[in-house]
């Protein structure tokens, strides 16, 4: 089974259209089925970290995906060369305001020395892995989309915030903290959750909007969650029965 996790129903039409109806406790919402002959349970979360983690650990707490998959739209960083409708594929994803800032400046969870997960192998503070096998896998997928519909895509780290960049001088910040192209206000909680149970996790967004002073004119969130849908699809359909995937 594969799961996928989107924040909002407005990032999930499509996907949510060809499956059952079910529940997660705590009223999250559930969908099961089949798509491009996969399983996939896809969770509907609803806004930020904290429902992004509870959703997936209540998912993951009840079966084993062999893949978790957060997706629908994100914010990019200028200089990225992404625009509203463009794709990008996470490489890692890493907090962008877990910490505490100090008249020296901004102090992250590594500085202060507290882990966000012990794997037993290595402590993980503000930067989540992405599986490696499966990246490339999810960019196979994910260029082949964008090529279809005639956008861009990037690959690199995203951040994951609670406060949104809707100013040039906070995404500047962020960017310049973090080193991300896309912003999200969910990727890492949901990495997180799949570090400490062991899971591989991907991430992939249609860009929505770029980050900075907040112009809701400059915004395309239908063709962003459409883009995101579609590269899901694409990734679930050249995916190889469930025994021999990586
Ligand atoms: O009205 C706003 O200024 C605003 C700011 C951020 C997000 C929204 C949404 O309605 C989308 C929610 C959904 O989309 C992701 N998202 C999209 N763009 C961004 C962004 O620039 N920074 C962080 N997250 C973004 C996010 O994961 C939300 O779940 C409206």
């Amino acid at each position: 089974m594969i799961a996928l996790i989107a924040a909002t129903p407005q990032e999930c039409p499509e996907l949510r259209a060809a499956l059952r109806p079910a529940a997660l406790p705590g009223g999250y919402g559930l969908f099961r089925g089949r798509l491009a002959g996969q399983a996939v349970e896809l969770a509907v979360c609803g806004l930020g970290k904290a429902n992004a983690a509870a959703a997936t650990a209540l998912l993951l707490a009840q079966a084993r995906p062999r893949l978790v998959i957060s997706f629908g739209c994100g914010g990019a960083f200028p200089g990225t060369g992404l625009k509203p409708g463009d794709l990008a594929l996470a490489t890692a994803e890493r907090y962008g305001d877990e910490g505490v800032e100090t008249p020296e400046g901004f102090l992250d969870l590594r500085a202060l020395g507290f882990a966000l997960v012990r794997t037993g192998a290595r402590d993980i503070f503000d930067t989540l892995p992405v599986d490696p096998s499966w990246l490339s896998q999810a960019r196979a997928a994910v260029a082949a989309t964008a090529a279809r519909r005639g956008r861009a895509w990037r690959e690199g780290v995203f951040t994951t915030v609670s406060t949104c960049s809707g100013s040039d001088r906070h995404s500047a910040r962020i960017q310049a903290r973090t080193g991300a192209l896309c912003e999200t206000m969910e990727g890492a909680a949901v990495a997180q959750v799949c570090a400490a149970f062991d899971l591989p996790f991907l991430n992939i967004r249609g860009i929505s909007n770029p980050t900075g002073d907040r112009d809701r004119a400059a915004w395309d969130l239908p063709g962003a969650c459409a883009a995101a849908e579609e590269a899901v699809s694409a990734l679930l359909a050249g995916l190889p029965a469930e025994d021999s995937s990586p």
